[in-house]
């Protein structure tokens, strides 16, 4: 990709030694193993993927709150600086993370007020009375009233406590935000009012997002590019209308089979098959041969290569080539 991106992560690897009990031997876990991506200025990337793909470490690399085994993360040009160092925390006032349990993320002895200007607070942001006026401005700016500043966190729906994070994300005025499941937690009609929320606040302000979800239907409704993960590695990458309108990837077929399209007939519906992910006994060869209905010998051998399939478009899997690509799209 030519045009400048705002994030870009490049082969990277975390692996986790986990331990059975004490004298347990270790065992090691590629939670991401190998993943290239980007987000360009003002978009939205949809992360997607089933529990265990690896989707929430990679929100936490991006964000360079943990260090990656392999591979590195540039923002805006810059190597991720080292966790807590001085030009890391410069630099987290650029980039911010909203995650799925908004009871959590906040203080219950706090005001929400308080906790929104704590960010313009740390990164030392206009006077007192100014940070003031900028928490009042926040808090209409996601949909809660200047009043509401005095509230603590359980007097609070769960849906205005993550326009709160949302408020508090956007503080300082990040051009990235990494948003990790933010809608799970909430009740369906809650979930499309905080997505018009994101929406409406990356269109105003311009920022661009990781937004990460294992619900493919809360990610159309957000993403420009959608890369879709099985097992710590990306298995298929384009254009969210790309994705939608004919998905390669058998994986990304069943995912999007799904996904009821409006105006158009229901897809006959593709049911995995097999054991979900487990990073622990990763297959050999594709890893998703297991549970696909194309396998054939190869994919139970060689690893496919991520590579371009058309003009913006990438995937993972020995049976999706150029040529073929619009045989299995139909398949
Ligand atoms: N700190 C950690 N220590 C050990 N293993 C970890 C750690 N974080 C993640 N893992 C393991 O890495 C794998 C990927 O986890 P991750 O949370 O990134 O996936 P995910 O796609 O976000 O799934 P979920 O939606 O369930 O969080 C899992 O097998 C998980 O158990």
């Amino acid at each position: 990709m030519s045009e400048p991106q705002l994030i870009e992560a490049n082969d990277l690897v975390k692996t986790y030694t986990m331990r059975r009990g004490v004298f347990g031997k270790p065992s090691h876990v590629r939670a991401v193993d190998g993943v290239s991506l980007s987000v360009a200025p003002k978009t939205t990337l949809g992360i997607v993927g089933e529990s265990g793909s690896g989707k929430s470490t990679m929100g936490r690399l991006l964000l360079g709150l943990e260090a990656p085994t392999e591979g590195s993360v540039r923002f805006d040009g810059e190597a991720m600086p080292a966790l807590r160092t001085p030009r890391w925390r410069s630099l987290r006032a650029r980039m911010q993370l909203v995650f799925q349990d908004p009871l959590a993320a906040l203080d219950r002895r706090i005001s929400i007020g308080a906790q929104i200007g704590e960010p313009l607070a740390i990164h030392a942001v206009g006077s007192e009375e100014e940070r003031r006026g900028r928490v009042d401005e926040l808090l209409v700016a996601v949909g809660l009233r200047r009043d509401q500043a005095e509230r603590y966190p359980h007097e609070l729906s769960g849906g205005q406590r993550q326009r709160v994070v949302i408020a508090r994300a956007i503080a300082t005025s990040p051009e990235l935000l990494v948003c990790d499941e933010p809608v799970s937690a909430l009740d369906v009609s809650i979930q499309a009012q905080v997505i018009n929320l994101l929406r409406d606040l990356q269109e105003k302000r311009g920022i661009a997002m990781a937004f990460i979800s294992h619900d493919l239907k809360v990610v159309r409704n957000i993403a420009d590019r959608v890369a879709v993960m099985y097992l710590g590695r990306i298995v298929e990458e384009a254009a969210s209308e790309d994705i939608f309108r004919s998905p390669l990837h058998p994986y990304t077929q069943a995912l999007v089979s799904s996904v009821p399209v409006p105006g158009t007939a229901l897809r006959d519906r593709i049911i995995l098959q097999g054991e979900p992910p487990n990073p622990a006994a990763r297959p050999a060869g594709c890893a998703f041969h297991p549970r696909c209905g194309h396998a054939v010998e190869r994919c139970r051998v060689e690893t496919p290569e991520f590579v371009t399939i058309e003009a913006g478009r990438k995937a993972a899997c020995h049976l999706v080539t150029s040529a073929s690509a619009s045989t299995l799209m139909e398949s």
